[in-house]
């Protein structure tokens, strides 16, 4: 680091912390973190202040980021902040490698990916270095994509994630961002969020199938519960660790795991944070069928693009018939579900298990 680092000038630096100013995408919590981090090492040094206590969420996550950089020098930590806003600097200027479909509105984000061909519309998570976790942004972009393909040409819509890991559920640092309304103001609006998101499973009006191509977590497990089909790779498990994070459940498994599974399976699963393995749960019903990781593409979608050849209307309305009896139920265990994690998420044993995943990461 000492070569390059002293090369950078203070006016690098300074020309740096503008042109941060300037960026037409905001860069995410995490590298938000990292910037934070590099300018106080940067301007003071190795971390010389107390630590924050534990339920101060957002100063103890700074904290432990500025402190994570050790002794790295003033002059290195410059160095790494310039190169850092310049390589965003870049990334937001670049002109985005797809062209809008017509008739599609895209993704806000990269993270996830919506294609279209062979009767079948894809969504794709796609954050494989976070294994799929869901930003807020994800969660509106998944509602929007839910929107489109329900008035889209495809017969049928598929869930599934890039990477070796279907979805590890709710971003964890999605509650380190606080609004000015502070705690409350963030739990009521991730019930709001939560809410309508469930909603778009519950209401969506054509076969919905999920290509499971890896271990699934938290809310991507729960909301399967809602699809009309699961196809699941022998890599995948299933969990729900809502007692562990000091949270209840969600995406309506209060109601469908039960009925699923049986009400002790189910209290297995969202009490004690059981995983199932694939085999477990399509035996439990959760899971349709599982495919040998090594086929499990190709066979997957080989079936799913027969079955798009159906006629569509013809499965919409046994869809419809099949889900309408159930409709006004999941709605109100939906709006049930939300409402008590909101308070859940203001509690201390969700705090401290949310603060304890994140200084995990701060040492990694
Ligand atoms: C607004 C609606 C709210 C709805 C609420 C839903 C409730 C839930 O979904 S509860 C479930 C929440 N999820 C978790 O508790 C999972 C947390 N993650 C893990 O336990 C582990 O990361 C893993 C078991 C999924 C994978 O472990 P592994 O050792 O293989 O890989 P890691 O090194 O831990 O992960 C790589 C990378 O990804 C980050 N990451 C993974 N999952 C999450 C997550 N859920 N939230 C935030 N970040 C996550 C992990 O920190 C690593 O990041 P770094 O490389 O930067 O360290």
């Amino acid at each position: 680091v000492g070569g390059p680092a002293m090369q950078t000038s203070q006016k690098d630096f300074n020309n740096a912390v503008s042109q941060l100013k300037l960026l037409k995408e905001d860069p995410g919590n995490e590298v938000k973190l990292k910037l934070y981090a590099l300018y106080k090492q940067a301007t003071e040094g190795p971390c010389n202040v107390p630590k924050p206590g534990m339920l101060d969420f957002i100063n103890k996550t700074k904290w432990d980021a500025w402190n994570a950089l050790g002794s790295l020098s003033k002059e290195a930590a410059r160095q790494n902040y310039v190169d850092l806003v310049s390589k965003l600097s870049a990334s937001s200027e670049s002109p985005s490698p797809e062209a809008p479909a017509a008739d599609r509105k895209q993704p806000e984000s990269d993270s996830l990916v919506v294609t279209s061909g062979d009767g079948i519309t894809t969504i794709r998570l796609n954050r494989p270095t976070k294994k799929n976790a869901l930003t807020t942004q994800m969660y509106h972009d998944i509602i929007a994509a839910l929107q489109a393909a329900s008035k889209d040409e495809s017969p049928i819509t598929v869930l599934t994630g890039s990477g070796d890991y279907f979805c590890s559920g709710n971003d964890l640092t999605n509650f380190t961002s606080l609004p000015a309304g502070g705690p409350e103001e963030m739990a009521r609006s991730s019930a709001v969020l939560l809410r309508d998101f469930v909603n778009c499973f519950i209401d969506f009006p054509k076969p919905l199938v999920a290509v499971v191509n890896g271990p699934a977590v938290g809310i991507s497990v729960t909301i399967l519960g809602l699809f009309d089909v699961v196809y699941a790779t022998d890599r995948a498990t299933f969990h729900t660790p809502f007692s562990h994070l000091g949270q209840s459940p969600e995406g309506c498994s209060s109601y469908t795991f039960p009925k699923i599974m049986g009400s002790s399976k189910a209290a297995e699963m969202l009490l004690f944070g059981k995983k199932l393995t694939a085999q477990e749960a399509c035996a439990q019903g959760l899971v349709t069928e599982v495919f040998p990781d090594s086929t499990f593409q190709k066979e997957v979608w080989a079936r799913l693009k027969a079955y798009s050849k159906l006629p569509p209307n013809a499965m919409r309305i046994s869809k419809q018939i099949i889900r309408d009896r159930e409709k006004e139920k999941l709605h109100a265990v939906n709006a049930e579900e939300s409402n008590v994690l909101r308070e859940r998420w203001l509690s201390d044993e969700c705090m401290n298990a949310i603060a304890s995943f994140l200084s995990r990461k701060s040492k990694l």
